[in-house]
């Protein structure tokens, strides 16, 4: 169904912003049901989602509405039992390399440095050594990493862990980047500046991100559109176009009535199963 197009996984320097329109992922009519002995749990249901090209989606939803699970399907992690997936026009058939995925755990490598746990991700993909590191240098100075290259992850924050895991996957240049409750374990006032940190990335990359989180703030301060899902079996209940400026001040944001419209919406949505943020 998906048509190839015949661009090379992970190829393009220049921003995803910058190259045409269209679509990057192209979730059709998926289910996924998982079975467990006698037990089948029914965790998406008829998923139909487009995220274009350069796009920052952000997903909310109750806990186990199947965010993760839509997550994984999209990285080809997991197989739905019907419908397809598709990246850049070419059918998901299995794990893709031209994804990076940041987890809610930075999950680094404590007897590598800063720069070679990013460095890694190189390593295990085979890149040109010096080409990766000097990818590696501007992904720090990004990210605000610099100067903490030779830093071992004992000595760098909850923030600055999940920065080193920012830029492992952003190494290799993936269409998508796919972030799973990437801040859920940090404190208020850092995730809030991971927040600026990140749309900051976003603004000046142009790349495209799929976000799941339990945060209905950031779910709307970071994106262009919000989807908001509903309880299992997951499927996709409401969206949102986030129509705020481009250049998003934090403070100004979280006053803009917009901002306000669409969070109060998202949280009477969710019901009172979304935590407080
Ligand atoms: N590998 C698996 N085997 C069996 N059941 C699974 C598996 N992975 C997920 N599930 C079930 O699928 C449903 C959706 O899980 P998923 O982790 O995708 O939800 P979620 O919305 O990300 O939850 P949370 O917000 O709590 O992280 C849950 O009922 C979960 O128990």
């Amino acid at each position: 169904m998906f048509a190839k197009t015949g661009e090379g996984a992970g190829s393009g320097a220049e921003p995803a912003a910058h190259r045409p329109g269209g679509p990057m992922v192209e979730i059709r009519g998926v289910d996924v049901a998982f079975r467990t002995g006698d037990r089948t749990v029914q965790a998406l249901s008829s998923i139909e989602l487009t995220v274009e090209r350069g796009e920052f989606l952000s997903i909310a939803g109750p806990s186990g509405c199947g965010k993760s699970t839509l997550l994984r399907v999209v990285a080809g992690l997991t197989s739905p039992t019907a419908g397809e997936v598709a990246l850049r026009g070419s059918p998901v058939l299995g794990p893709r390399r031209d994804v990076g995925f940041v987890f809610q755990r930075a999950a680094l490598l404590d007897w590598r440095t800063a720069r070679g746990n990013i460095l890694f991700q190189a390593e295990m993909r085979g890149l040109p050594k010096a080409w990766a590191r000097k990818r590696a240098d501007e992904l720090m100075e990004l990210t605000g990493l610099t100067g903490f290259e030779k830093a071992m992850p004992f000595e760098l924050s909850g923030g600055m862990q999940q920065r080193v895991s920012l830029c492992r996957a952003l190494l290799h240049e993936p269409d998508v980047l796919l972030m799973d409750e990437p801040f859920g374990a940090l404190d208020a006032l850092t995730r809030e500046n991971m927040n600026i940190e990140l749309r900051r990335i976003w603004e000046r990359t142009g790349m495209t991100v799929v976000l799941v989180t339990h945060s209905v703030a950031e779910a709307v301060y970071l994106a262009s559109r919000t989807v908001v899902m509903g309880p299992r079996p997951g499927r996709v209940i409401e969206e949102f176009p986030v129509e705020l400026p481009g250049h998003r001040d934090y403070e100004r944001t979280l006053k803009n009535a917009e901002f306000q419209r669409i969070t109060s919406r998202v949280r009477e949505l969710l019901g009172s199963t979304a935590p407080a943020d």
